[in-house]
């Protein structure tokens, strides 16, 4: 197992990082209450395990499937994380070699077997991660080559992360419709006068601003979405989120690390985590759907689902028909700094249950938490690289938690590197990449060639 470790990780016990997480470590625990632990979930704890700063948690257990691939001996050295491959079952099938499936570098996909029943049968065997079933779960790790890997890199920061598509930053500031990423070249060419972004609420008379009503914040009822209910989902009121009354002009510079989505295709409003379909759509990129439309078409589904016993509801086994029917019309990019992560969640609000949720890792690596229908089951930790691809799909995948602990400090691949080569602006994207990962994450919300609006007015 690589266990090389960089001058300053969090293995070393006599670099910066290490003593100062030693330091915040013993400090926070002489404020912890006693027994907080006792009442969190598995899947709470999994997610303290993988967060905690000091000691470093232990990877032994998380599976790594980089480790089959001799070729990315220097990019597991990176940081000294390294994970396991002999933790959690799992089985390969070779990539099927049609023409969508060529451009791939990889040539194996793995998958989690399927054996009804027996996580209740073994709920309460003594390893439970090894009897944690996901039918639908497929890993293609190093599925994108080294290039494709930059170009989805410029593509998620220069050309996606602008108007039309909404960001995180837009609710607060106002962003020029060329984008952030711009915005931050420009501030570096001339840092001694950089333009700073406004805060947005400065632009709007301050009456219109919608104020949330006082007292406990409303719960979100997040229903899943279905055929029957996805037209009462969406014509309830969607506001746009308030932006801030408090923030202050920042330059695109500190901006950048505070980017954290980008939307793709249909508007999603994250205060009621329904799609707002009133707003129209956004056609997905043809690159994105490319590279989601080709790793499904390598899959041989029949192969992953071949014990399978799921209920797929009244129009059966949908994966039977995915070459034709899969087309991806909504997702997001995410952006994580090294502290970033993400909560357990399901994603439920697509109409499309069942179809495949593609999501691409860029950068830094991450440790991927995926479990079961609650938080009560213990997850399955992965570590996901930069080019690996997962494909979440059927009704008990897709609609499993999952979530992201960790982004690994220093684990930016060699492949990044600025070489002579190389455009002149290469080095900003491989200086930002450094302390980042990026997730373009892409889902179906309808079927192929369903247009809602067409049925609401046919209503
Ligand atoms: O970053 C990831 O790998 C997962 C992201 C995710 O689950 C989401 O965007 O819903
Ligand atoms: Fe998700």
């Amino acid at each position: 197992m690589a266990s090389a470790c960089t001058h300053d990780d969090a293995h070393n016990t006599t670099s910066p990082t290490y003593k100062k997480a030693k330091k915040r470590y013993l400090k926070t625990i002489g404020n912890r209450p006693q027994n907080q632990e006792s009442d969190w979930t598995p899947f709470r704890a999994a997610e303290k395990k993988f967060k905690a700063r000091f000691p470093p948690p232990d990877l032994s257990r998380v599976l790594d499937l980089a480790v089959y691939d001799d070729s990315r001996a220097t990019e597991l050295a990176r940081g000294g994380w390294g994970g396991a491959i002999d933790c959690v079952e799992h089985r390969a099938i070779p990539l099927l070699s049609s023409a969508n499936a060529t451009k791939s570098v990889s040539k194996v996909a793995f998958t989690f077997p399927s054996v009804p029943g027996l996580i209740e049968q073994d709920f309460f065997a003594q390893n439970p991660i090894d009897t944690l079933r996901l039918p639908g779960l497929v890993l293609l790790p190093g599925y994108l080559s080294h290039q494709d890997q930059r170009d989805l890199v410029r593509w998620s920061l220069r050309d996606h992360a602008r108007y039309p598509n909404e960001t995180n930053l837009d609710t607060h500031y106002l962003i020029p419709e060329t984008g952030l990423w711009d915005a931050y070249l420009h501030a570096l060419q001339d840092v001694s006068h950089p333009d700073e972004l406004q805060p947005k609420a400065s632009s709007i008379p301050i009456e219109t601003v919608p104020v949330e009503k006082p007292g406990p914040r409303q719960l979100i009822s997040n229903e899943a979405a279905d055929k029957n209910n996805y037209l009462e989902l969406s014509s309830t009121a969607k506001l746009p989120p308030p932006p801030s009354l408090t923030v202050k002009p920042a330059s695109p510079i500190s901006l950048l690390p505070k980017l954290r989505w980008a939307n793709i295709g249909w508007y999603y409003h994250w205060s009621s985590k329904q799609y707002d379909f009133a707003r129209g759509k956004i056609e997905v990129s043809e690159v994105i759907k490319g590279v989601c439309q080709r790793a499904v078409g390598s899959v041989d589904w029949e192969e992953v689902y071949r014990d399978d016993q799921s209920d797929w509801g009244p129009d059966g086994p949908g994966w039977k028909d995915w070459q034709e029917t899969y087309e991806p019309d909504a997702g997001i990019v995410n952006f994580y700094q090294t502290k970033d992560t993400l909560m357990a969640h399901v994603d439920r609000s697509e109409v499309c249950a069942t179809s495949p949720l593609v999501s691409i890792s860029l950068g830094c690596a991450a440790i991927f938490l995926i479990g079961g229908d609650t938080r009560d089951t213990e997850p399955i930790p992965i570590l996901l690289r930069s080019g690996d691809v997962v494909i979440m799909s059927g009704p008990g995948c897709r609609r499993a938690y999952h979530g992201v602990p960790r982004i690994l400090e220093n684990t930016l691949p060699p492949h990044f590197d600025v070489l002579d080569e190389d455009p002149q602006d290469w080095k900003f994207y491989q200086e930002y990449l450094r302390t980042t990962r990026v997730n373009i994450n892409v889902r179906q919300v309808f079927p192929k060639d369903f247009d809602p609006q067409f049925e609401s007015e046919g209503q």
